[in-house]
């Protein structure tokens, strides 16, 4: 049962955690990494704890009274029956109250998932806490959460404990019947002394495993309720697999026709339309919240459906299966997501490359340097989420990467963080060099990007409202001149720019 039980659990594992990774994005968003993780760790716990134990009992204890009962019978029917009468009650009993367990245990599960997810908060939002002196608001709702789980441990430990009584005082029962009943039949001399304490030394062996049922039915109804919670994930309709591998070789690296696309009820783009050619650079600029971001997330095959086209390398992208597309695209993001590993494999990413590759693409992300002063260099251990390394470093291994990925198509966002002027200008250097000679869109908010684009696309409300190069924008005197107006006439003129 052991070695089933290890292996089911590990299964079960496996198949939550790969579906994490076959999630439609759209899915994801409406989730809390700490109801996730609370189902990966405690709903399985409810599981093993099931298997490892309670699921050997159920099946040994019901065998075991069985074989008793039949061994009884064959000793003294008369007696076994008038020591039984009772069981029926019992499991009468047992069943209704531990009916509405799975419910409980559920609500429980539900409960300590909310205590995940607010650990998870108060820990991922630490400085934050601590800065607005949050501390004491949070705690008092935290304990608020942590009052609740008790309250709904509380009702199932009181009906397993009403259970436990009720089936002790219930399996007390037949002895009393045998002794008394016993007793007559040895004095009228139809049954010996031996073959009564032989009867009752048995009987034990019917009403203790009897007895402990309820409790075993119990850990079942909760393991259920926690197969239930992980099922929750695993029934989800993956991302689509479907697709197949094509020519990546196309003048036509991407173009969006007439492409209308909502977050649910909320519209975003309203019939987009553009194409960028091989070796293009197309910057996206406009006010926040147009939709640039949600670009990019249909570029990549994250959120479905829209209406309209998409096509990347000359074929729709619903023709394209979404893990080949995806390995000609290389995504650098505002928020750069580095494993808990060393800076070699958070530019590789477990892909296999030489060093030299590695120390080339780093060159270019002007991150090697930092790197090689660091106490075990390409070797030194980032720490969670990148926490040993400043911004700027992290958006350079985050270049690196990209860079070193080679893809046809290169989507930056650049980050709008503040960054010091030093830390920027290398940062605006490593893009450049992994711009150079690759098809790039990027969201930019630099002007020095702005300007070296090929074409600038303005977006506002979900739509291109005007589209060219910075000259002849500024011409038109629209939205991108009064951007521009507003955010960088006076860096072009410190800096002499234009
Ligand atoms: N996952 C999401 N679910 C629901 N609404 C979203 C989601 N992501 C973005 N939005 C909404 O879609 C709109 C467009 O967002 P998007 O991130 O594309 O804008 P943006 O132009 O990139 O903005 P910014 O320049 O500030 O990054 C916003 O109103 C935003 O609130």
């Amino acid at each position: 049962m052991g070695y089933l039980s290890e292996r089911a659990i590990a299964d079960l594992r496996y198949k939550a955690t790969e579906k994490f990774t076959k999630l439609p994005i759209p899915k994801l968003d409406t989730m809390h990494s700490g109801d996730n993780l609370s189902k990966l760790t405690n709903d399985i716990q409810l599981v093993k704890r099931f298997l490892d134990w309670d699921g050997y009992f159920l099946i040994l204890r019901p065998l075991m009274a069985v074989a008793t009962l039949a061994y009884l019978t064959y000793l003294n029917w008369q007696l076994t029956l008038a020591s039984l009468v009772f069981i029926p009650i019992m499991m009468y009993l047992t069943m209704k109250i531990t009916q509405p367990i799975s419910n409980y245990s559920k609500a429980l599960q539900e409960e300590l998932a909310n205590i995940n997810k607010a650990n998870q908060d108060i820990l991922g939002g630490i400085q934050i806490v601590k800065s607005f002196n949050l501390k004491d608001r949070i705690l008092e709702s935290f304990k608020g959460q942590v009052d609740e789980s008790v309250k709904r441990g509380r009702v199932i430990a009181l009906r397993r404990a009403i259970l436990a009584g009720i089936s002790g005082f219930l399996t007390f029962l037949p002895f009393i019947v045998s002794f008394g009943l016993g007793s007559l039949l040895v004095n009228r001399g139809s049954m010996s002394v031996g073959g009564l304490l032989a009867f009752i030394n048995l009987l034990n062996q019917l009403s203790w495993p009897l007895a402990q049922l309820p409790n075993h039915i119990g850990s079942y109804k909760a393991a259920g309720a926690g197969l239930d919670r992980i099922y929750e994930i695993v029934d989800i309709v993956s991302e689509r697999q479907t697709g197949e591998k094509l020519d990546f070789e196309s003048e036509n690296v991407l173009s969006f026709n007439n492409v209308r696309f909502a977050y649910g009820e909320k519209d975003i783009l309203q019939g987009i339309s553009f194409h960028i050619n091989c070796g293009e650079k197309v910057a996206l600029v406009g006010p926040s919240g147009g939709g640039k971001s949600t670009i990019f997330k249909l570029i990549t095959g994250f959120y479905q459906p829209y209406e309209g086209e998409i096509s990347l390398f000359n074929n729709t992208i619903d023709k394209w299966k979404l893990d080949f597309l995806r390995e000609e695209i290389a995504v650098v993001s505002q928020d750069t997501y580095l494993f808990p590993t060393t800076i070699k494999e958070n530019i590789t990413l477990g892909r296999n490359f030489s060093m030299e590759a590695i120390i080339a693409a780093s060159q270019k992300a002007n991150a090697h340097n930092f790197i090689m002063e660091l106490a075990d260099g390409y070797d030194t251990m980032v720490g969670e989420r990148g926490a040993k390394l400043s911004g700027g470093q992290r958006q350079r291994i985050s270049i690196a990467r990209a860079i070193l990925k080679d893809a046809k198509l290169l989507l930056l966002d650049e980050a709008t963080s503040a960054l010091d002027t030093e830390s920027e200008q290398m940062v605006q250097q490593a893009l450049e060099k992994a711009m150079e000679g690759r098809t790039t869109m990027v969201i930019a908010h630099r002007l020095s990007t702005i300007k070296n684009a090929d074409r600038i696309l303005v977006i506002e409300g979900g739509a291109v409202v005007e589209e060219g190069t910075h000259e002849q924008l500024l011409d038109k005197e629209g939205l991108y001149s009064k951007l521009y107006n507003k955010d960088f006439s006076h860096v072009d003129q410190e800096s002499g720019v234009a």
